[in-house]
Protein backbone atom coordinates (compact mmCIF):
# COMPACT_ATOMS: atom_id res chain seq x y z
CA UNK A 1 0.00 0.00 0.00
CA UNK A 2 2.71 2.35 0.74
CA UNK A 3 5.37 1.16 -1.44
CA UNK A 4 3.87 3.39 -4.35
CA UNK A 5 2.06 1.18 -6.54
CA UNK A 6 -1.64 1.57 -7.53
CA UNK A 7 -3.29 -0.74 -5.45
CA UNK A 8 -4.48 -3.93 -7.10
CA UNK A 9 -8.05 -5.45 -6.26
CA UNK A 10 -8.02 -9.04 -4.13
CA UNK A 11 -7.59 -12.07 -5.60
CA UNK A 12 -10.93 -13.76 -6.95
CA UNK A 13 -9.16 -16.60 -4.73
CA UNK A 14 -6.37 -17.14 -3.09
CA UNK A 15 -5.33 -20.07 -1.18
CA UNK A 16 -2.25 -21.06 0.68
CA UNK A 17 -0.33 -23.51 2.89
CA UNK A 18 -3.02 -25.97 2.03
CA UNK A 19 -2.85 -29.48 3.13
CA UNK A 20 -5.80 -32.16 2.44
CA UNK A 21 -4.51 -36.30 3.47
CA UNK A 22 -6.69 -39.17 3.20
CA UNK A 23 -5.61 -41.62 5.30
CA UNK A 24 -2.06 -42.15 4.85
CA UNK A 25 -2.27 -40.81 1.48
CA UNK A 26 -1.21 -36.84 1.27
CA UNK A 27 -3.76 -35.04 -1.05
CA UNK A 28 -2.64 -31.58 -1.07
CA UNK A 29 0.80 -30.55 0.54
CA UNK A 30 1.42 -27.21 1.28
CA UNK A 31 -0.55 -26.05 -1.77
CA UNK A 32 -1.55 -22.70 -3.08
CA UNK A 33 -3.18 -21.01 -5.93
CA UNK A 34 -4.54 -17.53 -7.12
CA UNK A 35 -6.96 -16.49 -9.54
CA UNK A 36 -7.15 -12.73 -10.42
CA UNK A 37 -10.20 -11.16 -11.19
CA UNK A 38 -10.86 -11.46 -14.94
CA UNK A 39 -8.36 -14.50 -15.37
CA UNK A 40 -8.80 -17.69 -17.20
CA UNK A 41 -6.85 -19.66 -14.84
CA UNK A 42 -5.58 -23.80 -15.80
CA UNK A 43 -4.61 -25.98 -13.48
CA UNK A 44 -2.94 -29.24 -14.98
CA UNK A 45 -0.83 -31.99 -13.57
CA UNK A 46 -0.94 -35.83 -14.01
CA UNK A 47 -3.40 -38.02 -12.99
CA UNK A 48 -3.34 -37.94 -9.05
CA UNK A 49 -1.83 -34.70 -8.28
CA UNK A 50 -4.66 -33.06 -6.60
CA UNK A 51 -6.58 -31.10 -8.91
CA UNK A 52 -10.26 -32.73 -7.45
CA UNK A 53 -8.71 -32.27 -4.02
CA UNK A 54 -8.26 -28.88 -4.63
CA UNK A 55 -11.65 -28.16 -6.50
CA UNK A 56 -13.34 -29.76 -3.36
CA UNK A 57 -11.43 -27.85 -1.14
CA UNK A 58 -11.95 -24.55 -2.85
CA UNK A 59 -15.71 -25.46 -2.86
CA UNK A 60 -16.32 -25.46 0.55
CA UNK A 61 -17.15 -29.77 0.43
CA UNK A 62 -13.60 -30.84 1.72
CA UNK A 63 -12.40 -28.66 5.12
CA UNK A 64 -8.72 -28.22 4.59
CA UNK A 65 -6.14 -29.91 7.19
CA UNK A 66 -4.49 -26.98 7.15
CA UNK A 67 -4.16 -23.71 5.36
CA UNK A 68 -5.98 -20.44 3.93
CA UNK A 69 -8.70 -19.64 1.31
CA UNK A 70 -10.30 -16.21 0.61
CA UNK A 71 -12.33 -15.02 -1.68
CA UNK A 72 -11.97 -11.29 -2.96
CA UNK A 73 -9.64 -10.99 0.12
CA UNK A 74 -12.29 -12.11 2.62
CA UNK A 75 -11.93 -15.38 4.57
CA UNK A 76 -13.54 -18.71 2.95
CA UNK A 77 -16.91 -19.43 4.31
CA UNK A 78 -17.59 -21.63 7.02
CA UNK A 79 -17.60 -25.54 6.19
CA UNK A 80 -21.45 -26.60 6.02
CA UNK A 81 -22.79 -22.64 4.90
CA UNK A 82 -23.82 -24.12 1.47
CA UNK A 83 -25.75 -20.67 0.54
CA UNK A 84 -22.25 -18.30 1.61
CA UNK A 85 -20.17 -20.76 -0.53
CA UNK A 86 -22.69 -20.48 -3.30
CA UNK A 87 -22.45 -17.06 -3.83
CA UNK A 88 -18.71 -17.41 -3.90
CA UNK A 89 -17.86 -19.81 -6.31
CA UNK A 90 -19.27 -22.85 -8.59
CA UNK A 91 -17.80 -25.78 -10.26
CA UNK A 92 -19.25 -26.93 -13.74
CA UNK A 93 -18.43 -30.95 -14.28
CA UNK A 94 -18.54 -32.84 -17.58
CA UNK A 95 -21.63 -34.05 -16.52
CA UNK A 96 -24.23 -32.19 -15.12
CA UNK A 97 -25.16 -31.65 -11.65
CA UNK A 98 -28.69 -30.43 -11.96
CA UNK A 99 -31.23 -32.99 -10.57
CA UNK A 100 -32.26 -34.70 -13.98
CA UNK A 101 -36.11 -35.16 -13.83
CA UNK A 102 -36.73 -31.29 -12.51
CA UNK A 103 -37.11 -28.77 -15.68
CA UNK A 104 -34.27 -25.99 -16.01
CA UNK A 105 -36.31 -23.51 -13.96
CA UNK A 106 -36.45 -25.95 -11.13
CA UNK A 107 -32.83 -26.59 -11.50
CA UNK A 108 -32.12 -22.49 -11.80
CA UNK A 109 -34.37 -21.87 -8.61
CA UNK A 110 -33.58 -25.09 -6.92
CA UNK A 111 -33.26 -24.71 -2.88
CA UNK A 112 -34.20 -20.76 -3.25
CA UNK A 113 -38.03 -21.18 -3.37
CA UNK A 114 -39.26 -18.85 -0.76
CA UNK A 115 -41.23 -19.81 1.78
CA UNK A 116 -45.04 -20.76 0.98
CA UNK A 117 -46.67 -21.54 -2.23
CA UNK A 118 -44.31 -21.52 -5.52
CA UNK A 119 -45.74 -19.23 -8.50
CA UNK A 120 -44.65 -21.45 -11.13
CA UNK A 121 -45.64 -19.01 -13.86
CA UNK A 122 -43.06 -16.16 -11.72
CA UNK A 123 -40.79 -18.88 -11.46
CA UNK A 124 -40.42 -20.08 -15.62
CA UNK A 125 -40.23 -16.14 -16.17
CA UNK A 126 -37.60 -15.45 -13.56
CA UNK A 127 -35.70 -18.86 -15.45
CA UNK A 128 -36.41 -17.22 -18.87
CA UNK A 129 -35.05 -13.74 -17.84
CA UNK A 130 -31.83 -15.18 -16.03
CA UNK A 131 -31.12 -17.74 -18.92
CA UNK A 132 -31.81 -14.39 -21.24
CA UNK A 133 -29.22 -12.48 -19.34
CA UNK A 134 -26.40 -14.82 -19.68
CA UNK A 135 -27.08 -15.67 -23.43
CA UNK A 136 -28.02 -18.98 -22.66
CA UNK A 137 -30.56 -20.85 -25.27
CA UNK A 138 -32.47 -23.10 -23.47
CA UNK A 139 -35.96 -23.63 -22.73
CA UNK A 140 -36.80 -23.26 -19.11
CA UNK A 141 -39.60 -25.65 -19.18
CA UNK A 142 -37.42 -28.31 -20.45
CA UNK A 143 -36.35 -31.13 -18.47
CA UNK A 144 -33.02 -31.27 -17.51
CA UNK A 145 -32.44 -34.63 -18.72
CA UNK A 146 -33.20 -33.54 -22.17
CA UNK A 147 -30.47 -31.28 -22.10
CA UNK A 148 -27.03 -31.48 -24.43
CA UNK A 149 -24.10 -31.61 -22.06
CA UNK A 150 -23.24 -28.29 -23.37
CA UNK A 151 -26.72 -26.78 -22.45
CA UNK A 152 -26.26 -28.49 -19.05
CA UNK A 153 -22.82 -26.85 -18.72
CA UNK A 154 -24.39 -23.42 -19.82
CA UNK A 155 -27.46 -23.56 -16.98
CA UNK A 156 -24.84 -24.76 -14.27
CA UNK A 157 -22.72 -21.57 -15.43
CA UNK A 158 -25.61 -19.22 -14.87
CA UNK A 159 -27.23 -21.07 -11.91
CA UNK A 160 -23.90 -20.11 -10.56
CA UNK A 161 -23.27 -16.71 -11.78
CA UNK A 162 -27.20 -15.82 -10.50
CA UNK A 163 -26.06 -17.00 -6.87
CA UNK A 164 -23.67 -14.25 -7.03
CA UNK A 165 -20.37 -16.39 -7.85
CA UNK A 166 -17.75 -14.69 -9.55
CA UNK A 167 -15.11 -17.30 -9.68
CA UNK A 168 -16.37 -20.80 -11.31
CA UNK A 169 -14.22 -23.58 -11.92
CA UNK A 170 -14.49 -25.92 -14.89
CA UNK A 171 -13.56 -29.40 -14.11
CA UNK A 172 -12.44 -31.17 -17.73
CA UNK A 173 -15.64 -29.69 -18.91
CA UNK A 174 -14.88 -30.39 -22.98
CA UNK A 175 -14.60 -34.16 -22.65
CA UNK A 176 -17.96 -34.64 -23.94
CA UNK A 177 -18.50 -31.52 -26.02
CA UNK A 178 -17.46 -32.06 -29.70
CA UNK A 179 -15.20 -29.14 -31.33
CA UNK A 180 -18.11 -26.88 -32.16
CA UNK A 181 -19.61 -27.17 -28.60
CA UNK A 182 -16.26 -26.43 -27.32
CA UNK A 183 -15.40 -23.16 -29.73
CA UNK A 184 -19.43 -22.09 -28.29
CA UNK A 185 -18.22 -23.12 -24.69
CA UNK A 186 -15.19 -20.76 -25.25
CA UNK A 187 -16.74 -18.06 -26.77
CA UNK A 188 -19.13 -17.85 -23.58
CA UNK A 189 -16.22 -17.89 -20.93
CA UNK A 190 -14.27 -15.15 -22.96
CA UNK A 191 -17.26 -12.91 -22.85
CA UNK A 192 -17.98 -13.98 -18.83
CA UNK A 193 -14.40 -13.28 -18.42
CA UNK A 194 -14.86 -9.16 -19.92
CA UNK A 195 -17.29 -9.42 -17.09
CA UNK A 196 -15.14 -9.86 -14.75
CA UNK A 197 -15.55 -13.85 -13.85
CA UNK A 198 -12.79 -15.25 -13.23
CA UNK A 199 -11.82 -19.14 -14.33
CA UNK A 200 -9.84 -22.09 -12.83
CA UNK A 201 -10.21 -24.09 -15.88
CA UNK A 202 -8.82 -28.42 -15.10
CA UNK A 203 -7.87 -30.18 -18.27
CA UNK A 204 -5.30 -33.11 -19.71
CA UNK A 205 -6.32 -31.27 -23.01
CA UNK A 206 -3.06 -29.30 -23.27
CA UNK A 207 -3.95 -27.59 -26.24
CA UNK A 208 -7.26 -26.08 -24.83
CA UNK A 209 -5.24 -24.73 -22.18
CA UNK A 210 -3.21 -22.43 -24.98
CA UNK A 211 -6.45 -21.60 -26.63
CA UNK A 212 -8.09 -20.56 -23.77
CA UNK A 213 -6.16 -19.31 -20.48
CA UNK A 214 -3.73 -17.21 -19.93
CA UNK A 215 -2.14 -18.31 -16.75
CA UNK A 216 -0.69 -21.94 -15.55
CA UNK A 217 -0.49 -23.69 -12.19
CA UNK A 218 1.31 -27.03 -12.61
CA UNK A 219 0.98 -29.62 -9.31
CA UNK A 220 2.66 -32.42 -9.04
CA UNK A 221 2.40 -35.49 -6.57
CA UNK A 222 0.35 -33.22 -3.99
CA UNK A 223 2.82 -30.51 -4.58
CA UNK A 224 3.01 -26.70 -6.55
CA UNK A 225 5.18 -26.91 -9.02
CA UNK A 226 4.86 -23.83 -10.77
CA UNK A 227 2.98 -20.90 -11.76
CA UNK A 228 3.10 -18.76 -15.18
CA UNK A 229 2.38 -17.25 -17.53
CA UNK A 230 0.93 -19.38 -20.78
CA UNK A 231 3.05 -17.58 -23.29
CA UNK A 232 6.04 -17.93 -21.17
CA UNK A 233 5.73 -21.51 -21.20
CA UNK A 234 6.13 -23.91 -24.01
CA UNK A 235 4.36 -27.43 -24.23
CA UNK A 236 7.36 -29.27 -24.15
CA UNK A 237 8.29 -27.48 -20.75
CA UNK A 238 4.82 -27.56 -19.35
CA UNK A 239 5.12 -31.73 -19.94
CA UNK A 240 8.22 -31.32 -18.04
CA UNK A 241 6.91 -29.58 -14.89
CA UNK A 242 4.07 -32.22 -14.80
CA UNK A 243 6.24 -35.04 -14.93
CA UNK A 244 9.70 -34.53 -13.25
CA UNK A 245 11.32 -35.26 -16.62
CA UNK A 246 13.59 -33.38 -18.38
CA UNK A 247 11.77 -32.25 -21.90
CA UNK A 248 11.85 -34.86 -24.66
CA UNK A 249 9.73 -34.48 -27.81
CA UNK A 250 6.49 -36.64 -27.14
CA UNK A 251 6.10 -40.11 -27.71
CA UNK A 252 2.45 -40.29 -29.75
CA UNK A 253 1.61 -43.72 -31.06
CA UNK A 254 1.66 -44.77 -34.46
CA UNK A 255 0.32 -47.12 -36.49
CA UNK A 256 3.14 -49.65 -38.01
CA UNK A 257 2.85 -50.03 -41.67
CA UNK A 258 3.12 -54.04 -41.02
CA UNK A 259 0.94 -56.21 -39.19
CA UNK A 260 2.38 -58.49 -36.90
CA UNK A 261 2.13 -62.04 -36.34
CA UNK A 262 0.64 -64.08 -34.17
CA UNK A 263 3.10 -65.61 -31.22
CA UNK A 264 1.85 -68.96 -32.56
CA UNK A 265 2.92 -68.15 -36.22
CA UNK A 266 -0.24 -67.65 -37.95
CA UNK A 267 -0.37 -65.16 -40.63
CA UNK A 268 -2.05 -62.18 -39.30
CA UNK A 269 -4.75 -60.94 -41.50
CA UNK A 270 -7.49 -63.33 -40.46
CA UNK A 271 -10.72 -61.75 -39.84
CA UNK A 272 -11.10 -61.77 -36.34
CA UNK A 273 -14.35 -59.10 -35.92
CA UNK A 274 -17.15 -59.13 -38.59
CA UNK A 275 -20.07 -56.36 -38.90
CA UNK A 276 -22.37 -57.03 -41.95
CA UNK A 277 -25.29 -54.71 -42.37
CA UNK A 278 -25.14 -53.82 -38.82
CA UNK A 279 -27.72 -51.00 -37.81
CA UNK A 280 -29.47 -49.18 -35.02
CA UNK A 281 -32.15 -47.42 -35.69
CA UNK A 282 -32.00 -43.85 -35.14
CA UNK A 283 -28.11 -44.21 -34.56
CA UNK A 284 -26.15 -45.57 -37.24
CA UNK A 285 -27.20 -46.94 -40.62
CA UNK A 286 -26.09 -50.36 -41.87
CA UNK A 287 -22.34 -50.41 -41.83
CA UNK A 288 -20.07 -54.19 -43.13
CA UNK A 289 -16.28 -54.03 -41.85
CA UNK A 290 -13.65 -56.69 -40.80
CA UNK A 291 -11.18 -56.30 -38.30
CA UNK A 292 -7.87 -58.71 -38.87
CA UNK A 293 -5.86 -60.51 -36.56
CA UNK A 294 -2.72 -57.61 -35.44
CA UNK A 295 -4.74 -54.69 -36.66
CA UNK A 296 -6.43 -51.68 -34.88
CA UNK A 297 -9.85 -50.45 -36.86
CA UNK A 298 -10.52 -46.65 -35.37
CA UNK A 299 -14.43 -45.50 -35.48
CA UNK A 300 -14.16 -41.75 -35.95
CA UNK A 301 -17.17 -39.68 -35.38
CA UNK A 302 -18.21 -36.08 -33.21
CA UNK A 303 -20.90 -36.50 -30.93
CA UNK A 304 -23.89 -38.20 -32.30
CA UNK A 305 -22.22 -39.39 -35.39
CA UNK A 306 -23.04 -43.15 -34.35
CA UNK A 307 -19.41 -44.30 -33.55
CA UNK A 308 -19.81 -44.42 -29.70
CA UNK A 309 -23.66 -46.48 -30.07
CA UNK A 310 -21.73 -48.71 -33.30
CA UNK A 311 -19.20 -49.50 -30.02
CA UNK A 312 -21.66 -50.06 -27.80
CA UNK A 313 -23.87 -52.35 -30.09
CA UNK A 314 -20.14 -54.33 -30.91
CA UNK A 315 -20.49 -55.31 -26.65
CA UNK A 316 -23.74 -56.07 -26.49
CA UNK A 317 -24.63 -52.83 -24.72
CA UNK A 318 -27.32 -51.79 -26.95
CA UNK A 319 -29.26 -54.28 -29.42
CA UNK A 320 -28.57 -54.16 -33.20
CA UNK A 321 -32.35 -53.31 -35.12
CA UNK A 322 -30.69 -55.15 -37.92
CA UNK A 323 -27.64 -57.12 -39.17
CA UNK A 324 -24.83 -59.36 -37.81
CA UNK A 325 -21.76 -59.14 -35.25
CA UNK A 326 -19.25 -62.47 -35.23
CA UNK A 327 -16.10 -63.17 -33.68
CA UNK A 328 -13.81 -65.84 -35.58
CA UNK A 329 -16.71 -66.59 -37.69
CA UNK A 330 -19.41 -67.20 -34.53
CA UNK A 331 -22.28 -64.60 -34.62
CA UNK A 332 -22.19 -62.89 -31.30
CA UNK A 333 -25.92 -62.60 -30.04
CA UNK A 334 -27.30 -58.87 -30.26
CA UNK A 335 -27.59 -56.96 -26.98
CA UNK A 336 -26.01 -59.15 -24.25
CA UNK A 337 -22.82 -58.06 -22.92
CA UNK A 338 -22.19 -61.62 -21.17
CA UNK A 339 -22.12 -63.09 -24.71
CA UNK A 340 -20.14 -61.10 -25.84
CA UNK A 341 -17.87 -61.50 -23.31
CA UNK A 342 -17.88 -65.07 -24.02
CA UNK A 343 -17.17 -64.51 -27.66
CA UNK A 344 -14.33 -62.82 -26.84
CA UNK A 345 -15.03 -59.14 -27.09
CA UNK A 346 -13.65 -57.07 -24.25
CA UNK A 347 -14.98 -53.81 -23.26
CA UNK A 348 -13.60 -50.08 -22.25
CA UNK A 349 -17.18 -48.53 -21.47
CA UNK A 350 -17.28 -44.66 -21.94
CA UNK A 351 -19.02 -44.07 -18.66
CA UNK A 352 -16.87 -45.63 -16.27
CA UNK A 353 -18.38 -44.51 -13.45
CA UNK A 354 -21.98 -46.33 -14.33
CA UNK A 355 -20.46 -49.28 -16.14
CA UNK A 356 -16.72 -49.62 -15.54
CA UNK A 357 -15.84 -49.95 -11.64
CA UNK A 358 -17.37 -51.49 -8.15
CA UNK A 359 -16.15 -48.47 -6.21
CA UNK A 360 -16.18 -50.48 -2.90
CA UNK A 361 -14.06 -52.89 -4.36
CA UNK A 362 -10.31 -53.29 -4.41
CA UNK A 363 -8.33 -52.17 -7.58
CA UNK A 364 -6.97 -56.02 -7.92
CA UNK A 365 -10.99 -57.24 -7.30
CA UNK A 366 -11.91 -54.69 -10.02
CA UNK A 367 -9.38 -55.33 -12.24
CA UNK A 368 -10.24 -58.63 -12.74
CA UNK A 369 -13.81 -58.43 -12.63
CA UNK A 370 -16.48 -58.73 -15.39
CA UNK A 371 -19.56 -57.76 -15.54
CA UNK A 372 -20.69 -61.74 -15.10
CA UNK A 373 -18.11 -62.23 -12.41
CA UNK A 374 -19.66 -59.47 -10.44
CA UNK A 375 -23.22 -61.83 -10.01
CA UNK A 376 -21.27 -64.34 -8.50
CA UNK A 377 -20.27 -64.35 -4.71
CA UNK A 378 -16.65 -62.80 -3.66
CA UNK A 379 -14.06 -64.56 -1.85
CA UNK A 380 -12.32 -62.13 0.92
CA UNK A 381 -9.50 -63.20 0.41
CA UNK A 382 -7.03 -61.80 -2.56
CA UNK A 383 -6.17 -64.99 -4.74
CA UNK A 384 -2.06 -64.20 -5.13
CA UNK A 385 -2.94 -64.61 -8.98
CA UNK A 386 -5.52 -61.81 -9.18
CA UNK A 387 -3.13 -59.40 -6.73
CA UNK A 388 -0.15 -60.28 -9.77
CA UNK A 389 -1.95 -59.62 -12.39
CA UNK A 390 -3.27 -56.20 -10.59
CA UNK A 391 0.38 -55.20 -9.72
CA UNK A 392 1.60 -56.28 -13.30
CA UNK A 393 -1.31 -53.19 -14.77
CA UNK A 394 -0.81 -51.10 -11.93
CA UNK A 395 3.08 -51.23 -13.15
CA UNK A 396 2.49 -51.33 -17.21
CA UNK A 397 -0.34 -48.32 -17.21
CA UNK A 398 0.91 -46.38 -14.36
CA UNK A 399 -1.71 -46.59 -12.03
CA UNK A 400 -1.13 -44.37 -8.82
CA UNK A 401 -2.36 -46.11 -5.76
CA UNK A 402 -0.92 -47.69 -2.53
CA UNK A 403 -1.09 -51.21 -4.10
CA UNK A 404 -3.69 -53.91 -4.92
CA UNK A 405 -5.88 -54.01 -1.90
CA UNK A 406 -6.73 -49.94 -2.44
CA UNK A 407 -10.37 -49.41 -2.53
CA UNK A 408 -11.18 -47.92 -6.21
CA UNK A 409 -13.28 -45.28 -4.59
CA UNK A 410 -9.88 -43.57 -3.36
CA UNK A 411 -8.32 -43.65 -6.46
CA UNK A 412 -7.91 -40.21 -8.69
CA UNK A 413 -10.66 -40.49 -12.62
CA UNK A 414 -7.50 -40.96 -14.33
CA UNK A 415 -6.41 -44.02 -12.18
CA UNK A 416 -9.99 -45.48 -12.02
CA UNK A 417 -10.10 -45.38 -16.10
CA UNK A 418 -6.92 -47.35 -15.94
CA UNK A 419 -8.27 -50.00 -13.83
CA UNK A 420 -11.46 -49.92 -16.16
CA UNK A 421 -8.80 -50.80 -19.30
CA UNK A 422 -6.87 -53.32 -16.88
CA UNK A 423 -10.21 -54.94 -16.49
CA UNK A 424 -10.90 -55.10 -20.16
CA UNK A 425 -7.57 -57.11 -20.67
CA UNK A 426 -7.88 -59.33 -17.84
CA UNK A 427 -9.26 -61.89 -19.73
CA UNK A 428 -7.01 -61.43 -23.06
CA UNK A 429 -9.33 -60.92 -24.96
CA UNK A 430 -9.77 -61.75 -28.83
CA UNK A 431 -11.21 -58.33 -29.66
CA UNK A 432 -10.86 -54.98 -27.15
CA UNK A 433 -13.60 -52.50 -28.25
CA UNK A 434 -12.56 -49.27 -26.23
CA UNK A 435 -14.62 -46.31 -26.24
CA UNK A 436 -12.81 -42.76 -25.36
CA UNK A 437 -10.10 -44.72 -23.80
CA UNK A 438 -7.95 -41.69 -22.43
CA UNK A 439 -10.36 -39.56 -21.15
CA UNK A 440 -9.71 -38.22 -18.20
CA UNK A 441 -6.19 -39.46 -18.31
CA UNK A 442 -3.05 -37.53 -18.40
CA UNK A 443 -0.16 -37.21 -21.11
CA UNK A 444 2.16 -39.74 -19.73
CA UNK A 445 -0.26 -42.37 -19.33
CA UNK A 446 -2.15 -42.01 -22.42
CA UNK A 447 0.63 -43.05 -24.17
CA UNK A 448 1.25 -46.22 -21.99
CA UNK A 449 -2.32 -46.98 -22.56
CA UNK A 450 -2.23 -46.42 -25.95
CA UNK A 451 0.57 -48.27 -26.08
CA UNK A 452 -1.42 -51.27 -24.16
CA UNK A 453 -3.79 -51.18 -26.50
CA UNK A 454 -1.68 -51.36 -29.18
CA UNK A 455 0.08 -54.29 -27.96
CA UNK A 456 -3.21 -56.41 -27.71
CA UNK A 457 -3.06 -56.27 -31.81
CA UNK A 458 0.15 -57.02 -32.11
CA UNK A 459 0.07 -59.94 -30.27
CA UNK A 460 -2.50 -61.54 -33.27
CA UNK A 461 -5.93 -60.14 -32.04
CA UNK A 462 -7.87 -57.39 -32.47
CA UNK A 463 -9.15 -54.03 -31.26
CA UNK A 464 -11.24 -51.31 -31.87
CA UNK A 465 -11.15 -47.70 -30.81
CA UNK A 466 -14.15 -45.31 -30.54
CA UNK A 467 -12.83 -42.25 -30.31
CA UNK A 468 -12.98 -38.49 -31.86
CA UNK A 469 -9.30 -37.93 -30.38
CA UNK A 470 -6.77 -37.59 -32.79
CA UNK A 471 -3.83 -39.15 -30.40
CA UNK A 472 -6.41 -42.17 -29.66
CA UNK A 473 -6.58 -42.81 -33.73
CA UNK A 474 -3.31 -42.19 -34.49
CA UNK A 475 -2.67 -45.79 -33.37
CA UNK A 476 -5.15 -47.21 -35.75
CA UNK A 477 -4.15 -48.94 -38.66
CA UNK A 478 -7.59 -48.00 -40.56
CA UNK A 479 -10.24 -45.14 -39.55
CA UNK A 480 -13.80 -45.02 -40.63
CA UNK A 481 -15.02 -41.85 -39.84
CA UNK A 482 -19.00 -41.54 -39.36
CA UNK A 483 -21.35 -38.53 -39.75
CA UNK A 484 -25.00 -38.44 -38.65
CA UNK A 485 -25.07 -42.28 -38.65
CA UNK A 486 -23.41 -43.14 -41.64
CA UNK A 487 -19.78 -43.61 -42.98
CA UNK A 488 -18.22 -40.84 -44.44
CA UNK A 489 -14.69 -41.77 -45.17
CA UNK A 490 -12.18 -44.24 -44.82
CA UNK A 491 -9.01 -44.03 -43.90
CA UNK A 492 -5.06 -45.95 -43.97
CA UNK A 493 -2.46 -44.97 -41.37
CA UNK A 494 -1.59 -42.10 -43.51
CA UNK A 495 -4.37 -39.34 -42.55
CA UNK A 496 -3.48 -36.00 -42.18
CA UNK A 497 -5.20 -34.18 -38.81
CA UNK A 498 -7.19 -31.75 -41.27
CA UNK A 499 -8.51 -34.61 -43.78
CA UNK A 500 -10.02 -36.60 -40.51
CA UNK A 501 -11.00 -33.69 -38.34
CA UNK A 502 -12.81 -32.67 -41.75
CA UNK A 503 -14.21 -36.32 -42.06
CA UNK A 504 -15.65 -36.19 -38.75
CA UNK A 505 -17.80 -32.32 -39.38
CA UNK A 506 -18.88 -34.27 -42.27
CA UNK A 507 -16.94 -33.03 -44.95
CA UNK A 508 -16.11 -35.70 -47.43
CA UNK A 509 -12.42 -35.30 -47.75
CA UNK A 510 -10.65 -34.14 -50.71
CA UNK A 511 -7.38 -35.13 -52.18
CA UNK A 512 -5.07 -37.49 -50.46
CA UNK A 513 -5.74 -39.12 -47.14
CA UNK A 514 -9.21 -40.47 -46.93
CA UNK A 515 -11.64 -41.97 -50.09
CA UNK A 516 -15.62 -41.43 -49.77
CA UNK A 517 -18.01 -43.68 -49.05
CA UNK A 518 -19.27 -45.53 -51.29
CA UNK A 519 -23.07 -45.75 -50.64
N1 LIG B 1 -11.53 -40.06 -0.75
C1 LIG B 1 -10.25 -40.38 -0.88
N2 LIG B 1 -9.68 -41.33 -0.09
C2 LIG B 1 -8.39 -41.66 -0.22
N3 LIG B 1 -7.55 -41.11 -1.12
C3 LIG B 1 -8.05 -40.17 -1.93
C4 LIG B 1 -9.42 -39.76 -1.87
N4 LIG B 1 -9.61 -38.83 -2.82
C5 LIG B 1 -8.44 -38.66 -3.44
N5 LIG B 1 -7.49 -39.45 -2.90
C6 LIG B 1 -6.08 -39.54 -3.31
O1 LIG B 1 -5.55 -38.23 -3.37
C7 LIG B 1 -4.67 -38.09 -4.47
C8 LIG B 1 -5.10 -36.93 -5.33
O2 LIG B 1 -6.30 -37.26 -6.02
P1 LIG B 1 -7.11 -36.24 -6.93
O3 LIG B 1 -8.42 -36.89 -7.25
O4 LIG B 1 -7.14 -34.91 -6.30
O5 LIG B 1 -6.19 -36.21 -8.25
P2 LIG B 1 -6.43 -35.47 -9.64
O6 LIG B 1 -5.24 -34.61 -9.87
O7 LIG B 1 -7.76 -34.81 -9.66
O8 LIG B 1 -6.37 -36.67 -10.68
P3 LIG B 1 -7.18 -36.97 -12.08
O9 LIG B 1 -6.47 -36.20 -13.14
O10 LIG B 1 -6.98 -38.43 -12.27
O11 LIG B 1 -8.60 -36.59 -11.87
C9 LIG B 1 -4.66 -39.41 -5.19
O12 LIG B 1 -3.53 -40.14 -4.80
C10 LIG B 1 -5.92 -40.11 -4.71
O13 LIG B 1 -5.77 -41.50 -4.71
Amino acid sequence: MSNGQASTPPPAVHAEGVVKRFGPTVALDQVGITVAVGDSHALVGRNGAGKSTLVSVLTGLHAPDAGRVAFLGEPAPAPGDTAAWQARVACVYQKSMVVPELTVAENLFLNRFERGRIRWSKLRADARDLLAEYGVDVDPATRAADLTVEQGQFVEIARALSFGARFIILDEPTAQLDAAGIERLFTKLRELQQQGVAFLFISHHLQEVYDLCSTVTVYRDARHILTAPVADLGKADLVAAMTGEAAQTATTWHAKAAPAQKPSGTPAGDTVLRAEGLALDGAFQPIDFAVRAGEVLGLAGATASGNTALGETLVGLRKATGGSASVDGRDVRPGSVPHALNAGIGYVPEDRHRQGLVLGRSVAENATLTVTDQLGPYGTVLPSRTRTFAQRMIDSLDIKTSGPAQPVSDLSGGNQQKVVIARALARDPRVLVAIRPTAGVDVKSKDALLGVVRGVADRGDAAVIVSDELDDLRVCDRVIALFHGRVIAEFGSGWTDRDLVSAMEGLPADAGGGKGAEE
